[in-house]
């Protein structure tokens, strides 16, 4: 499913760690909300407050999610769950596009 119909687009974007990671937030006439986002090579924690999926659609990045003792690396058609409440770590190889779907 590589296009989402009937959405909002919010046109203000998501800036994280010096532009370093931005993303774009996609809102559904459910209510439920996904960001689109690039993450440019680097070292970045994410807090997670809602329980997240991030689906990696090109790229490759190693994550520890929080509480895991282990890196696991995930490249593009791949996708990671993160707990509500917990946060993880990324070490970004390459540009790295993703959708993060968050559950409310
Ligand atoms: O949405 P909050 O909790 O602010 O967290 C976001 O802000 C932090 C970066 O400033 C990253 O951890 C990112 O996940
Ligand atoms: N928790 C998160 N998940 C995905 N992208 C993010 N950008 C900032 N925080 C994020």
């Amino acid at each position: 499913m590589g296009e989402f119909k009937n959405v909002s687009v919010i046109k203000k974007a998501n800036v994280y760690f010096d532009g370093m990671v931005t993303s774009r937030t996609v809102r559904f006439e459910d209510g439920t909300e996904k960001t689109l986002g690039m993450m440019l090579p680097g070292e970045y924690r994410f807090n997670a407050d809602a329980q997240e999926t991030m689906e990696i659609l090109s790229g490759e990045l190693e994550v520890q999610v929080a509480g895991d003792n282990e890196w696991k690396t995930f490249k593009g058609g791949e996708a990671f769950v993160v707990p509500a409440g917990s946060f993880f770590v990324a070490k970004v190889k390459e540009p790295t596009d993703y959708c993060c779907s968050y559950m409310r």
